[in-house]
């Protein structure tokens, strides 16, 4: 049976922060995305979500200009974000991931105040008021006691959050993030999750967890063998019926009791993997 794209159109719209059309990425001569649309409006909090493989990295990686697509287009406020210079592009979109390079001669803070840089002309030092900057970033993901202390002895979720403190300070415009809930126990997926929404910012962010997803996103892009499959609120892409085609598992939705999106809930037992092992191998 053929499988519903549930896609609305993309029109262009005054409050867009980020528009792509048409994005296609094509590695070893395959097709890893193919004829992507979306757009994001103002503010809002973007969930890529789907099955490994399916190229949400990948997706994020021509986002942030780390490839770039064989066709299509990508315009940040109305601008094509190829046309950016470094700085300019570094201004309003600062970049999570999960591997980053070494740091070893950094402290905490240090690390943190990198994302002063695009705001700084050269040779300007750091001020007061930047060290404030950095100091209430600290705080706001909870590792103002870790400032002092070397950045490579942090563990993962601690480095992950400080990771998002120096992308705080960086003051962007849109926040791209790849699984930034990867190394945090609970507490710290809700609370780092609850910290991007509370910033105003926009953000687009590619995550695994699906209640994750629905309880803290304004707006999910399922991708499936680099293709988008869907795009809308959590209510409108996590049905029951296309999470089982995408993902091969047998699941219940539900409304969730406090924010009203929807609650998954998976069975165990049923053996849906042949239905699900969609990765672009071979
Ligand atoms: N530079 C590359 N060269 C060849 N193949 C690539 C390259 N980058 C990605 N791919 C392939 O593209 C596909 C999508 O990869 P991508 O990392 O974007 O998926 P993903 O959805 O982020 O997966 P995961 O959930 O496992 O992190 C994979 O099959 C991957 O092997």
């Amino acid at each position: 049976m053929a499988r519903q794209i549930h896609m609305p159109e993309v029109t262009p719209s005054k409050n867009a922060v980020l528009m792509v059309k048409g994005l296609t990425w094509l590695a070893d001569r395959r097709e890893i995305l193919s004829d992507i649309h979306f757009s994001l409006p103002e503010g809002k909090m973007l969930g890529i979500i789907g099955p490994n493989g399916a190229g949400k990295s990948s997706l994020l990686r021509c986002l942030y200009r780390y490839i770039k697509p064989h066709s299509g287009s990508i315009t940040l406020f109305g601008e094509d974000i190829s046309i950016l210079s470094a700085k300019e592009f570094a201004k309003q979109v600062a970049v999570v991931l999960q591997d980053t390079p070494h740091h070893f001669d950094l402290t905490t803070e240090q690390l943190v105040a990198i994302g002063l840089t695009p705001h700084k002309g050269p040779f300007e030092v750091t001020n007061a008021s930047d060290r404030e900057i950095v100091s209430d970033a600290l705080a706001k993901v909870g590792l103002c006691h870790k400032a002092k202390q070397a950045y490579e002895h942090l563990s993962g979720g601690e480095k992950q959050r400080a990771l998002i403190a120096r992308a705080i300070v960086q003051r962007p415009k849109l926040l791209i993030l790849d699984e930034p809930t990867n190394h945090l126990d609970i507490r710290y997926q809700i609370q780092i999750l609850e910290l991007l929404r509370s910033l105003s910012i926009s953000v687009i962010t590619s995550i695994h967890d699906l209640n994750l997803a629905s309880a803290l996103c304004d707006q999910l892009l399922l991708l499936d063998s680099g293709k988008a499959i869907s795009h809308g609120t959590p209510s409108e892409v996590l049905t029951e019926q296309r999470i089982g085609e995408v993902f091969g598992v047998c699941c219940k939705v539900e409304v969730h009791p406090q924010h009203g999106n929807p609650q998954i809930s998976y069975f165990y037992g049923y053996d849906n993997l042949s239905a699900g092992d969609k990765d672009h191998e071979g």
